[in-house]
């Protein structure tokens, strides 16, 4: 079994708020992979490798993994090469984020502060639930997801894998949003909307 150590993969922007939000979750971070060393390490973390590298030091650890990055198609990337190398991905949430006992949270998915998931939602894998957003109850979040801080997703709306819903957007209830879309800031969305299609606008209008 993994004890409660966990190796933070993509520690800059994005992997800072998560390594604070595991920290305070009681999370041992044992240190974290990146392509560069940051000039900034503002938690003091040791420096084990790049994740993609050949002998990376950190597979041969009795470790779990948490994913720094934001990028939505990075992160599936990098989510593979993990569950590729038999470890766990942990699912960190933020001690200051209300979930509903009865949602399902996926692995490597990161919820911030004052976040709300709502009765029987369900979060898929490498899920990002941003500041303050709040997910009402029964909404069905595919993996890779990333909600923006302060979207709003009503009861019952079903979000496609690796789509983007950005800062402040609100989903009216019911509503489908398939895989790969991109919602622009403070958008309201009212119609279903296809994979792979960017809408911005209030209501919501493609480009
Ligand atoms: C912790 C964090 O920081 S998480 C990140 C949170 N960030 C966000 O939520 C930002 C989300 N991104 C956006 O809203 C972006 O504007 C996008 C992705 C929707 C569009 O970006 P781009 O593809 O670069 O489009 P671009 O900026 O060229 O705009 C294209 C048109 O859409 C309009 N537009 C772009 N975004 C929006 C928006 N959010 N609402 C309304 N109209 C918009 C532009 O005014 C422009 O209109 P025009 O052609 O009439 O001039």
């Amino acid at each position: 079994m993994y004890a409660n150590q966990s190796i933070l993969i993509g520690y800059s922007g994005h992997g800072f708020v998560v390594a604070e939000a595991a920290l305070e979750a009681g999370i041992d971070i044992v240190g974290y992979a990146d392509r560069t060393i940051p000039e900034n390490n503002p938690f003091g973390l040791t420096y084990i490798g790049v994740e993609s590298n050949e002998g990376f030091e950190g597979w041969k650890m009795d470790v779990s993994f948490m994913l720094g990055i934001g990028d939505n198609a990075l992160r599936e990337k990098i989510a593979r090469l993990v569950v590729n190398h038999n470890k766990k991905l942990l699912a960190v949430i933020s001690k200051a984020a209300s979930v509903s006992k009865t949602a399902k949270i996926g692995d490597g998915t990161f919820i911030n502060r004052n976040v709300s998931v709502n009765a029987f939602a369900e979060i898929g894998n490498n899920v990002i639930l941003n500041t303050g957003c709040i997910v009402e109850h029964e909404c069905v979040l595919g993996d890779t997801v990333h909600i923006a801080p302060g979207a709003v997703l009503a009861g019952n709306v079903t979000v496609g894998e690796r789509t983007f819903v950005g800062a402040n957007a609100v989903v009216r209830q019911g509503i489908y949003i398939g895989k790969d879309v991109v919602i622009g800031a403070g958008s309201v969305i009212i119609n279903d909307v296809p994979d792979g299609m960017k809408i911005v606008g209030n209501p919501g209008k493609y480009i």
